[in-house]
């Protein structure tokens, strides 16, 4: 979970009636007291909801408590990094100067009308219409000679945590050493994946942002480097948009099957950031160096045909019958010798293993300077407090 996430909920926790101070209401007025009581009971409501609103609602939340209870934001604007206290900061703020009743009233409004879409869904809701539960953020199996790795965190849009990159390196080891032919990487719902949790760069030690800095410099190489050695043939199997380290990666890959639905977006400059996952040099290589400039340095979203027409993707199915005819597809080429498939890997791999490595601890050592950059700290500050999406 994240630091935000645990956050933001801590906050509606701290929100009990019991230590909510006095509100400064004055008691005379009947139409006053209903609305101190309507607040107090939603106050109280918040805590029973069956399902968490997410991050951007309880950012609302707590910017109008703030505002019934305090009135206009008038506390210093906390500093830069300090990305929680500035996303709370600036969602209280932006209330300018509403009245205590008016926030009053929209917190009870907000509060009653997350209390009717939280109801359990009735008997008859389709269960196609129901997310998924947030399990395990990776999950593994192996079946008719593939060994599947699927991103599991479709609420997030499978966006990668740190964990994660710790989880598919072990799966990816052990999927070397076990029996099956080939493996796959995909995701769960509706997105292939929106690239590393931006979240992860909140999650600070004693170290501060240069040691998450330099342990992200780490675990990325680490990542990168087990993707470069992987020893059998692996597939991407790319159900849904992808961004971010999810594109660049694919260059290594030895095959990329997309839905048409799929897009492929690497906004790195966006963010502040540069490009990893060997792309320096395996997207000039595969689509040519002027049309690897427009997706790393201007960010260019392709569609998955444009993807397939540059060489990233191998083809592309129509959404309908992807799963079907990929999955296959997949089935017919892990009857072939695993031993004949591992060599003929080797041998393409090996020609340029050195290079890769090199490109990686190069990329991933920029990547390090670039996360302590303001213009790259602005962005993620920026997606935190939800006024930017890529
Ligand atoms: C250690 C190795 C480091 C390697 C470095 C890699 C670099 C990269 O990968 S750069 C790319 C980083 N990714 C992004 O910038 C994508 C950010 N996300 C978005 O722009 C949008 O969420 C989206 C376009 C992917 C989807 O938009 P959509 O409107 O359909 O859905 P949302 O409501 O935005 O998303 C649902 C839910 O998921 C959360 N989420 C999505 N992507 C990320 C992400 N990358 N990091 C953290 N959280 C993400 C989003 O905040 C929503 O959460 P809530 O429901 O709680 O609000």
């Amino acid at each position: 979970m994240s630091l935000v996430y645990d956050s933001l909920a801590r906050w509606s926790v701290a929100w009990s009636p019991t230590q909510v101070p006095a509100l400064g209401l004055h008691a005379g007025s009947p139409t006053m007291r209903t609305s101190q009581k309507d607040f107090n009971d939603a106050v109280s409501q918040v805590k029973l909801l069956k399902e968490d609103p997410g991050n951007e609602v309880k950012l609302k939340l707590y910017a109008l408590y703030k505002q019934a209870t305090e009135g206009p934001c008038n506390v210093p604007k906390p500093g830069m990094l300090d990305f929680i206290n500035k996303t709370k900061w600036d969602a209280w703020n932006a209330l300018g100067s509403l009245s205590k009743e008016a926030a009053r009233q929209k917190y009870v409004d907000l509060v009653s009308s997350l209390s009717t879409s939280s109801k359990s869904p009735s008997p008859e809701t389709p269960a196609a219409d129901r997310k998924p539960p947030e399990g395990n953020s990776l999950v593994v199996t192996s079946e008719d000679g593939i060994t599947t790795i699927r991103l599991n965190r479709p609420t997030k849009k499978n966006a990668l945590t740190t964990q994660m990159y710790h989880d598919i390196i072990a799966a990816l080891q052990a999927a070397s050493k076990d029996e099956s032919t080939i493996t796959v990487l995909t995701g769960s719902g509706d997105y292939y994946c929106s690239g590393n949790d931006l979240t992860n760069f909140t999650h600070l030690s004693a170290g501060g942002l240069e040691e998450m800095a330099r342990s992200g410099e780490v675990l990325l190489r680490d990542f990168v480097d087990c993707l470069i050695d992987f020893p059998k043939p692996l597939v991407a199997v790319v159900n849904g948009p992808a961004v971010g380290i999810s594109v660049t990666i694919l260059g290594l890959f030895d095959v990329v099957y997309a839905t048409d639905r799929a897009t492929f977006h690497t906004p790195f400059s966006h963010l502040g950031q540069s490009p990893e996952g060997c792309s320096s040099y395996t997207f000039p290589k595969i689509m040519g160096s002027s049309k690897a400039a427009e997706m790393l340095l201007f960010g260019k979203k392709l569609t998955a045909q444009e993807a397939c027409a540059r060489g990233l993707v191998t083809e592309v199915f129509p959404d309908g019958t992807f799963q079907k005819e990929v999955w296959a597809r997949l089935k017919a080429y892990s009857k072939l010798p695993p031993n004949a498939l591992r060599i003929s890997k080797q041998i393409i791999r090996k020609q340029e293993k050195e290079k890769l490595h090199a490109v990686n601890a190069e990329e991933s050592s920029v990547l390090r300077e670039r996360w302590l950059s303001d213009e790259c700290m602005n962005a993620i500050a920026s997606f935190l407090s939800r006024k930017a999406k890529l």
